[in-house]
């Protein structure tokens, strides 16, 4: 499912966004070929919406986009297996009882036999931290314990994109500095929604949203150093 790194692109081309009567995102013409790009911007700026339209959960309303050559429009189908989307709250994306039900849920609608399900539910509960939770109730779980879940269940499935809205909102500086460090090793390419600008060190390209539009597009340390002055 995975394809090469450096093989994948996300293009967005005369993108225009419309949402009932506003206009959230005018035009956006850019390609998406680093592996760890980052997203900050004042509230209701549009980066949630940027977000959405990799995905295919927002389509345009002009222009198109696609990623590793497929339209989120006509082969969303395709687009979801690809990119992996955690939202800000978990309870938008958990809907198994358990843990271990939860996260096997994606597994099992790909029809994986049951014994490599098994072995990669292990191995995703161990990864995030999350062994012995198995069996446990998602609903009896703390908030970050439910984002844990929400991502080892998007990880699970080894997308080729992840997408991550604001996902270290609910998260302790232990599980903050967990997701920091798989975003920082996965092979996975990376989009970041983020307000916490700590979370950016190392990233290889940080786009600045201002009321729908691109206000810097660099590196995080310019990027942050813009984001900053013009909310000064
Ligand atoms: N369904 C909708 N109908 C009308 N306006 C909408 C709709 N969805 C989003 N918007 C508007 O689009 C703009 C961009 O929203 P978006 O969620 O993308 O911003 P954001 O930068 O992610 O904000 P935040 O940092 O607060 O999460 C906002 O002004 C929002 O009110």
């Amino acid at each position: 499912m995975t394809i090469a790194p450096d093989k994948r692109e996300a293009l967005f081309e005369g993108v225009r966004v419309e949402r009932g009567e506003t206009l959230v995102l005018p035009a956006l013409d850019l390609a998406l070929t680093e592996r760890r790009i980052g997203v900050i911007g004042a509230n209701g700026s549009g980066k949630s919406t940027f977000a959405r339209l990799l995905n295919g959960l927002i389509l345009p309303s002009a222009g198109r986009v696609a990623v590793d050559g497929f339209d989120t429009k006509a082969e969303t189908r395709q687009v979801r297996r690809r990119v992996g989307f955690l939202f800000q709250n978990p309870d938008n994306q958990i809907v198994y009882p358990t843990v271990g039900e939860d996260i096997a849920f994606g597994l099992r609608r790909h029809k994986l036999p049951k014994v490599e399900v098994r072995a990669r539910v292990e191995a995703a509960l161990h990864r995030f931290g999350l062994a012995g939770f198995e069996e446990r109730l998602v609903h009896e779980l703390s908030g970050g314990e439910r984002q844990m879940v929400a991502f080892a269940g998007v990880m699970v499935l080894e997308p080729s994109w992840l997408v991550l809205d604001e996902p270290t909102t609910l998260l302790d500086l232990k599980n903050t500095a967990r997701v920091m460090r798989t975003i920082a090793e996965i092979e996975q390419s990376v989009l970041l929604v983020t307000h916490d600008l700590d979370c950016l060190a190392g990233f290889d390209r940080v786009i600045v949203f201002e009321k729908g539009r691109i206000l810097h597009d660099g590196t995080p340390r310019d990027a942050i150093a813009v984001y900053k002055a013009f909310h000064a």
